[in-house]
């Protein structure tokens, strides 16, 4: 997702984006563009010394002295301008440059942990990992030599036209005539190289996302036979993506040349009307020497303006991406609660709806879970089971109601007090490209080898592990997929009971196991939820019949709620999905052969 406003981007938007990349470092880059600013005054200086120079060597006869002075004149600034650049440059060589694109990176990280998870769900993988590699660089590193040629384009021609009017008044005019002509056409080229360049921009994170959905999914692609046919989803964004580069080209090349040519033409009459003032008599031959050499001078790089806006804008559009995820604003923390002291939890009236959805995922949810107790979350998919654990993890606010922990409202929580009072474990377990020792410790980055063995052993893990080519030292990316489901899991709850946190959220974690594997599963969860809160979603409800309390969730509400016995006896919806799934059971069981 980028958030692109179809609008050309003013300079001072783009240099407010500039500061705000540079974060800390903001102050050097004003100071380099007051660097390049100055230098560019100084470039325009030293060509306006050609005017008393031309004219002392042109006179009759020939004022050497004078000549003299301004040649130095024009050395003096002609340094000026390159120390200036220098400092200006010292921003890239002074390793500044190489800060703020580290420094960018930790911000991004750091906002990624700050925004609401709702937020970067809506992030995909191949938009952030563009954001977070590419656009960075992209912003950065052409930040110095861009500005540079960008200021010098428009001060030099600027201080020439100014030191002109001393001069000739009418030939500064004249000079002074193309800029008001370049700007409509200028606008134009930047709104076509503007939102096409933007298009590509979209398309190229579009094909990103795809490429790196298809790379990670390309196991389970083969296992279905589906490369192909994903494949050429690809290559439709491949194709779409070349359309639109096409079309980028074509939109800005138009008023690209009509820029290159309007500069030219009007410099030509510029020169024309010099010509004609010579022969008249009204402009001295050494002034219109001078001319010459100016206008020659700016003529090329103003031609090139359109072609650098082009790059301006990649920067721009980076600037931009980066600009929507640090502008994300974190989940308000409305007061500064101390940790909970006990650990029960409580929805008093919730009402929650997705970003962009109409109909409540939760609606008037009430319920009380005390400490150390178990609860299931059961009921059809897509009644709102995880939504539930989600609003305890606070993914998202409540629109009505409160969800508090120990009686305290999860928003008055910091970040890390909430989450140290839980620990998750989801159906799906993420293992990182680090040794198993670390990804155990991750649950408590400061717990000692010891305690995370201690871990693995109350998980059921240590002995599979203590097998492993390296023992606890063996990187998950080297044994690739040779993890089975229930091993992985296992090491996710090892995670937990190392986390020691005292709310566990299960998420369906056996779901997906088969019966051998569930059953260590099973083991290993025993170990983590003793004298815990435990909230558990579960689909089959035989895990969950020795539970506290049964919620069932009906359509985004609680429809029924009480133990195993009392629900069965009560015959409603549970009961009705109980017998459900024991008359699938015995059918399974029922079949020849099983
Ligand atoms: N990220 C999301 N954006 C928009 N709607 C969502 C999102 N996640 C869930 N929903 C919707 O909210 C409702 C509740 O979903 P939820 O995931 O809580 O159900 P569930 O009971 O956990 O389902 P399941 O058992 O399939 O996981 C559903 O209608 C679902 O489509």
């Amino acid at each position: 997702m980028t958030a692109s406003a179809r609008t050309v981007p003013a300079f001072r938007d783009t240099y407010r984006r500039m500061l705000m990349a540079g974060g800390a470092e903001a102050p050097l880059i004003r100071r380099m563009l007051v660097f390049f600013t100055l230098g560019a005054v100084a470039q325009g200086l030293a060509f306006a010394t050609f005017f008393p120079l031309l004219s002392a060597l042109l006179a009759d006869p020939v004022d050497l002295t004078a000549a003299a002075l301004w040649l130095g004149v024009m050395a003096v600034a002609m340094i000026a301008d390159l120390v200036l650049c220098w400092r200006g440059h010292a921003f890239e060589y002074g390793g500044a440059i190489a800060d703020v694109t580290h420094d960018l990176r930790l911000r991004l990280g750091r906002q990624l942990r700050r925004i609401p998870m709702q937020d970067l769900a809506r992030w995909r993988t191949g938009d952030l990992s563009g954001v977070l590699g590419g656009s960075i660089d992209e912003a950065v590193a052409p930040m110095g030599t861009l500005s540079q040629a960008m200021i010098r384009i428009v001060v030099v021609p600027l201080v020439a036209i100014v030191v002109t009017a001393f001069v000739d008044a009418r030939m500064a005019v004249a000079m002074a005539l193309i800029f008001p002509l370049a700007v409509p056409i200028y606008r134009w080229q930047r709104r076509a190289s503007v939102m096409e360049r933007r298009d590509v921009a979209e398309a190229h994170a579009g094909t990103e996302s795809d490429i790196v959905e298809y790379a990670q999914g390309l196991a389970v692609l083969r296992t279905l036979g589906q490369t192909g046919a994903r494949a050429k989803r690809l290559q439709a964004s491949l194709a779409h993506l070349r359309v639109v580069q096409e079309k980028a080209m074509m939109a800005s090349l138009v008023p690209t040349l009509l820029m290159a040519g309007l500069v030219e033409l009007g410099l030509l009459a510029v020169l024309a009307l010099g010509v004609t003032w010579v022969t008249q008599g009204t402009l001295s031959v050494a002034a219109f020497a001078a001319l010459l050499v100016i206008v020659l001078r700016f003529s090329e790089p103003l031609a090139l303006f359109s072609e650098l806006t082009k790059v301006f804008d990649l920067m721009e559009t980076a600037l931009q991406r980066m600009d929507g995820l640090l502008a994300a604003q974190p989940l308000p923390v409305t007061g500064t609660a101390a940790p909970p002291a006990d650990h029960d939890v409580t929805f008093e009236d919730v009402r929650f709806s997705y970003a962009g959805e109409d109909t409540p995922a939760l609606d008037a949810v009430s319920f009380h879970l005390p400490a150390r107790t178990m609860t299931a979350l059961v009921g059809p998919s897509g009644s709102g089971k995880s939504t539930v654990t989600r609003l305890i993890m606070r993914y998202a606010d409540p629109e009505a109601g409160v969800v508090r922990i120990g009686g305290t409202d999860v928003r008055a929580l910091t970040p890390d007090a909430l989450m140290a009072c839980l620990s998750v474990v989801f159906q799906d377990v993420y293992l990182f490209d680090d040794t198993i020792l670390e990804n155990i410790r991750m649950g408590r980055p400061d717990a000692d080898d010891a305690s995370v063995q201690a871990a693995a052993r109350a998980a059921n893990c240590h002995d599979f592990i203590t097998r492993l080519p390296e023992g606890y030292h063996t990187r998950v990316g080297d044994i690739g997929g040779s993890l089975s489901g229930g091993e992985r899991q296992r090491i996710s709850i090892a995670r937990a009971i190392l986390k020691d946190a005292p709310i566990v959220i299960l998420d369906e974690p056996t779901a997906a196991l088969d019966t051998e594997s569930e059953r260590a599963v099973q083991m290993a969860i025993d170990a983590l939820v003793r004298d815990r809160t435990v909230i558990v979603i579960a689909h089959r409800l035989s895990t969950i019949v020795g539970a506290d309390r049964i919620l069932v969730f009906d359509d985004g509400r609680v429809s029924e709620h009480g133990d195993h016995r009392s629900l069965l006896a009560a015959g409603g919806r549970y009961a009705a999905l109980w017998a459900a799934q024991q008359r699938a059971k015995g059918w399974h069981a029922g079949r020849p052969g099983r």
